[in-house]
């Protein structure tokens, strides 16, 4: 075992009944590590998050956890936190009780339990919160409790499934900030799943994109965001005008082919964010219609001969209003290229 695969899945399969939710899915996680699983609802994270917690047996494949195969190792003794959307808290005990309620399982009480509820809950701010029921808790604070009452147990590997969903904008941000500094002061192996990719983006060391149940792309944020393998990927990541490529001219979402404004680079296909199409001139005309203020820009809806484009500019520059023609450009340069597309 090398701190660079401190937990594996080896070609594992998963599946319910006869539907296969995961098939041969081959993954290294380091050490300390704060990946993310990213992807639409169905593609199989939570299935593969439970195959790793040990709540779902593989149909085949191996899992192996710090030098040791976990596959068939019952899930209470793989030593692997699990955090549910649903916090799943005792309403009739303190935070405190909540938070000691495994440790007292493992036999341990005393000054020792005090000790490490009282640094659990040091770790998540809620120290003033100890004596509190937990339905008397805000959604933030109920979910630092569930945090805390897993940290304690000193996991290897702690799983968060979509912890940020169920908190409102202000205090996602904030439990997004906590999360980051907590995985990063404890060194946890950390692993949440998601279907957000600004989450995704924001949180993880590395994000694990899944599709139809297989790996679509391994990355950093850095590159998922400006490097997308495929147009499945390059969607995902807020890539709105995606062109696959064929003899020689660009194919529109409906088919429609169009010539390109230069040479193309050898790829399946190409990808533009919103800003990088440039407004106000170029090869292209659109009839504008839909604008929409988004503080520093303007996001339009271009209506084009190939489908609508969307754009983005500055609203330092002046706008376009509705039903305008606008010429446009589609530089080759600022698009990503696609070694997938379909
Ligand atoms: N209990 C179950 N019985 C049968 N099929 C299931 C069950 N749970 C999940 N599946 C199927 O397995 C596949 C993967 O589901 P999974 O819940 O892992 O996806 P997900 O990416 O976590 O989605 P979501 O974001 O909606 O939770 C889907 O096709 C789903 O329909």
């Amino acid at each position: 075992m090398s701190d660079a695969s401190f937990l594996s899945l080896d070609k594992l399969s998963l599946a319910y009944g006869k539907t296969i939710a995961v098939k041969e899915l081959d993954l290294d996680i380091r050490k300390g590590e704060l990946l993310a699983l990213l992807g639409p609802s169905g593609c199989g994270k939570t299935t593969t998050m439970r195959a790793i917690a040990g709540l779902m047996t593989p149909v085949s494949g191996r899992i192996t956890l710090d030098g040791a195969d976990i596959t068939r190792v019952p899930a209470n003794r793989r030593n692997i936190g699990l955090v549910f959307q649903s916090y799943a808290l005792f309403p009739h005990l303190t935070v405190f009780e909540n938070v000691a309620f495994g440790l007292k399982l493992q036999g341990i009480g005393g000054d020792e339990l005090t000790r490490r509820v009282d640094a659990g809950l040091k770790s998540v701010g809620l120290t003033a919160f100890s004596g509190r029921k937990t339905p008397d808790l805000s959604g933030g604070q109920q979910q630092r409790v569930a945090l805390a009452r897993s940290m304690v147990m000193q996991p290897k590997v702690l799983m968060l499934d979509e912890p940020l969903s169920n908190l409102d904008a202000r205090l996602r941000l904030e439990m997004r900030t906590e999360l980051q500094r907590m995985q990063k002061e404890t060194g946890v192996t950390m692993i949440f799943v998601t279907h957000d990719q600004v989450e995704a983006l924001a949180l993880a060391d590395r994000i694990v994109v899944m599709r139809d149940g297989a790996i679509e792309q391994i990355g950093t944020p850095e590159e998922i965001y400006n490097n997308p393998v495929s147009s499945f990927v390059a969607d995902f990541v807020g890539f709105e005008n995606l062109f696959a490529i064929r003899n020689g001219k660009l194919v529109a979402a409906g088919g429609i082919e169009l010539d390109p404004a230069g040479p193309l680079p050898d790829a399946a296909g190409l990808a533009w964010r919103p800003r990088a199409i440039a407004l106000g001139a170029g090869p292209f005309t659109g009839t504008v219609r839909g604008v929409s203020f988004a503080g520093g820009t303007r996001e339009y809806l271009l209506e084009s001969g190939f489908g609508t484009v969307k754009a983005e500019a500055d609203v330092s520059v002046p706008g376009y209003p509705l039903n305008a023609e606008v010429a446009f450009d589609m530089p080759i340069s600022a698009a990503a290229p696609l070694h997938r597309f379909g």
